[in-house]
């Protein structure tokens, strides 16, 4: 019999392990990882625990070197012990003897005297966290200029945003839910509200989505009467719901059938309608030019960092480039299929340069339509070129944003 709650702290572990040895994402790990931990309030913890080592692991080997006469190898199992046990203390408020009990077990037939007078030392020693996560080297000299407020912006938690399907509402939706609105359309919650015991959820008045991420379909401006919109890369569906909703007949293309059924559960929920194709989108024909088309293109997500901590330490250069080579097709693709005064927008949660402003800069054969202030929640700016460029730790004050990189363009 395991004591309780080892479980979820062994599931921690490995749920580190498979996103910094083997380069997952903490939803793909977690099914394996936790398939042997009982409860929703245990897989939570385990998953709460994994976040909060990855945030802030700098910051936690730091402690730990400072605790020990020689460093510990980086992929030493009592280095990530310790982690999972500092994170709890410092991050998760876990009293130390709890931490103690679920933590050195983990190192049997190993250090665990070494992990203990570690843990003992350090936290006699009063320790503390800095205001700050300081970020791993790779994304710290990528993000360059940016980096120190993109850190800023991750030891933000990150709100809760949702999309009405009805902007003219957004001042009732905002008072009935106890929230605040940065912009029409849009209302702002505290972070772990249960969504789907809120008012509206089911009759599908609104879906969740960062601010950031609703930018893009905005962008795209109101449909109506027989004009087309191609979401290209569209599921699970949040920005094929403003579409619909703004009056676009709109086409929701993606590869991937799992994803597409949500897309299509969002659909129904919320009563909007758009036809639904499951393909490639390299290979893809449209059968007619479209009078809009929204790319928001697979990317490395980095700017996803607040509420997945993971993409800090598993993507680097590879993956950034293997994405870029797909956007830069795809958005090639995309401008072939746009109708005389067509707009194009292309978007990635990515902060990566490779993936934005590159692939914004490379497009040839369509004119830039440049984004204005006006489109903009107060607070955000378009760049000199007309791009918009959102990082986390923006709006700062507000409770910050995702990260994205948008462009337009017109057919002329
Ligand atoms: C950033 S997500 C899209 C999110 C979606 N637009 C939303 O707002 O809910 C990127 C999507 O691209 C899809 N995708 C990746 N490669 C693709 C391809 N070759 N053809 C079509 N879709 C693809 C993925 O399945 C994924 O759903």
């Amino acid at each position: 019999m395991d004591i309780p709650g080892l479980p979820a702290r062994r599931a921690a572990l490995n749920l580190i392990d498979a996103v910094l040895r083997r380069g997952e994402t903490l939803d793909q790990a977690a099914s394996s990882a936790l398939s042997r931990v009982r409860g929703e309030p245990d897989r939570a913890l385990a998953r709460a625990i994994a976040g909060e080592v990855l945030r802030w692991r700098a910051d936690l080997d730091e402690l730990i070197d400072s605790a020990t006469r020689l460093p510990l190898a980086d992929d030493a199992k009592a280095r990530a012990v310790l982690e999972i046990m500092l994170a709890q203390v410092l991050r998760l408020e876990t009293p130390a003897h709890a931490v103690i009990a679920t933590g050195l077990p983990l190192l049997a037939g190993g250090p665990r005297r070494l992990a203990h007078g570690v843990f003992s030392t350090l936290t006699r020693r009063g320790i503390f966290l800095p205001n700050v996560p300081t970020l791993p080297d790779a994304p710290y000299e990528r993000w360059g200029d940016r980096a120190e407020a993109i850190a800023k912006g991750l030891a933000l938690p990150p709100p809760l945003d949702i999309a009405l399907r009805d902007a003219a509402q957004t001042e009732s939706w905002a008072e009935k839910l106890g929230g605040t609105s940065l912009m029409p359309g849009h209302v702002r919650l505290e972070r772990g509200t249960p969504v789907t015991e809120l008012a509206g959820f089911g009759e599908g008045a609104w879906w969740v989505q960062d601010l950031a991420a609703s930018l893009p379909a905005r962008l795209l401006g109101t449909g109506g009467e027989g004009l087309s919109a191609l979401d290209l890369c569209a599921a699970p569906g949040g920005k094929t719901m403003q579409l619909a909703a703004a009056g676009w007949d709109v086409t929701a293309l993606d590869i991937a059938g799992r994803r597409l059924e949500r897309l299509r559960a969002n659909l129904e929920r919320t009563n909007l309608a758009a036809e639904v194709v499951q393909a490639d989108a390299l290979k893809w024909e449209p059968e007619a030019p479209f009078d809009a088309i929204l790319l928001d293109a697979p990317c490395t997500a980095t700017g996803t960092c607040r509420r997945h901590p993971e993409v800090l330490h598993r993507i680097g250069p590879r993956q950034i480039d293997e994405m870029a080579e797909i956007q830069t097709k795809l958005l090639s693709r995309a401008a072939e299929w746009l109708a005389p005064g067509g707009v194009l927008v292309y978007a990635v949660c990515s902060l990566e340069e490779a993936e934005g402003e590159a692939q914004a800069r490379a497009l040839e054969g369509l004119q830039p339509e440049a984004i204005t202030q006006a489109e903009l929640p107060d607070g955000l700016a378009p760049t000199d070129e007309g791009w918009l460029r959102t990082d986390p730790g923006m709006l700062a004050g507000q409770g910050g944003l995702d990260g994205f990189f948008i462009a337009r363009w017109r057919k002329v």
